[in-house]
């Protein structure tokens, strides 16, 4: 293995093996920390961590542990891949975690660079965007777990690291390579070794990407390894792998725990003219509405059409159940929830599973058992199909606010796409 990854949550790993195989890889994502050796074949490993929202200290011991297993394995580089909205809060998770995979790998610096232009995501003067807003004004200031309330990259994670952190601005990137290095190089050297860049194409990313080469830890979203993989194999051998599909037709069902404003409007869009149920926080809680009922119903309405079963709901009423109930104890009800239906339908017989929402992906590929995903083909920027590695099951984990209006269709129709 060569690359060897951490990512913090399961739909963020994903989104960051469908970079590192289109750019021409060999990748596998984990399902948590493997128990033995990877297959040798295997160039760039992501091991996925529901890591992003748990505490801290559980956080650090987790990706310390894929750190290990990953440098067993041989990498020459590393990457803890977060989202590209920077989801954590001033305690953490993202600053801990770097602090912790520095002091391990004695890096004298990193990069933190969430940007991903493909998706809107775009880093200037430190300041993150979501297409033209201010991280603060995209809507993910209501996240229900980690709102994100300020956009300056630099003042959001200052609280979360022990270490100084600096900054390469845009100007010095649009230099290339040389520039950068140096930029990264003087910020270190200054007492600023958590170096924000600033990124707004993929150009920049491939910048940044060179420059970074001799670095033992890079960290960012899933943009920064686009300029990764010509590191380690040479362009031709790259450009000539392709990824191998055959996919499957049998029962379908859809799973959305995602509150954010992309997932809504798919929720709605689907909904229309298809089965779907709503779970209510509240009626969950009270033991109103159980995983057992919601399979059955949706096992049988599988056979016409894939069901959706939703809990996303508006930042009003989301903040109305946490009030009620406590952040906490919501987010473990509705995920338990989701886990165990997701476990029901397989029994029932689903074999393409379409999950929506990083923590709720988390939750169902932790409560299947799954140990690892082959990477398919692309449905949306930042969303592969998937084959589970160990049983006759396909699925695709969205981020929140990933795809456009219409995904859950053109997901269900990858899922069963076969070779021509
Ligand atoms: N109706 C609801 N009320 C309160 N919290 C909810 C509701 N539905 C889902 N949640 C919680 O919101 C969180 C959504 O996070 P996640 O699945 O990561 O979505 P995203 O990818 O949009 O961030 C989960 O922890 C989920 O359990
Ligand atoms: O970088 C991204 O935006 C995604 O890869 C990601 O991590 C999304 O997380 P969720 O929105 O919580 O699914």
């Amino acid at each position: 293995m060569l690359l060897g990854c951490i990512g913090d949550d399961f739909t963020g790993s994903s989104d960051l093996a469908n970079t590192l195989a289109k750019g021409g890889m060999r990748v596998v994502q984990y399902c948590g920390v493997p128990h033995g050796p990877c297959d040798p074949q295997v160039e760039a490993g992501v091991v996925a961590l529901k890591s992003r929202t748990i505490p801290v200290a559980d956080a650090v011991a987790k990706s310390l542990q894929a750190l290990d297993w990953l440098v067993a394995e041989g990498c020459r580089q590393f990457l803890f891949k977060y989202c590209s909205t920077f989801d954590s809060t001033p305690d953490g998770n993202i600053g801990p975690v770097i602090d912790a995979l520095m002091h391990r790998l004695g890096a004298a610096a990193t990069i933190v660079c969430p940007a991903f232009p493909a998706t809107g995501r775009s880093i200037y003067q430190g300041h993150l965007f979501v297409k033209d807003r201010l991280l603060s004004e995209s809507g993910m200031e209501n996240h229900p777990l980690t709102p994100m309330t300020d956009a300056d990259l630099r003042r959001w994670l200052a609280p979360q690291t022990r270490q100084g952190v600096g900054h390469v601005a845009a100007e010095t990137v649009f230099s290339g390579a040389e520039a950068i290095r140096a930029g990264i190089a003087r910020e270190a050297e200054a007492g600023r070794p958590v170096v924000v860049v600033d990124a707004i194409r993929d150009e920049d990313l491939l910048a940044i990407g060179a420059a970074v080469r001799d670095l033992a830890l890079v960290t960012g979203g899933s943009g920064i390894a686009l300029g990764l993989p010509a590191n380690f194999l040479d362009r031709e051998t790259l450009a000539g792998r392709k990824t191998a599909w055959c996919g499957d037709g049998g029962l379908a069902a859809i799973l959305s725990g995602s509150c954010s404003t992309m997932t809504r409007a798919q929720v709605e869009r689907y909904r229309a003219d298809h089965p779907a149920l709503e779970i209510d926080a509240d009626r969950l809680l009270a033991g109103d509405e159980t995983p057992a009922e919601v399979a059955d119903w949706a096992a049988s309405a599988a056979s016409k059409a894939a069901p959706l079963i939703y809990s996303s709901a508006d930042p009003e009423r989301v903040k109305a159940a946490q009030q009620r109930h406590g952040k906490e104890r919501v987010a473990a009800a509705v995920e338990g929830f989701f886990a165990e239906t997701a476990r029901l339908l397989t029994e029932a017989g689903v074999t393409r599973l379409v999950v929506a929402g990083g923590e709720t992906s988390g939750a169902v590929v932790e409560g299947l058992g799954l140990e690892a995903l082959q990477i398919g083909p692309e449905i949306a920027p930042g969303v592969p199909a998937l084959k589970a590695s160990d049983r006759p099951l396909w699925l695709t984990l969205k981020s929140g606010n990933f795809g456009t209006e219409t995904f859950f269709a053109e997901a269900l129709a990858v899922l069963k796409r076969r070779p021509e």
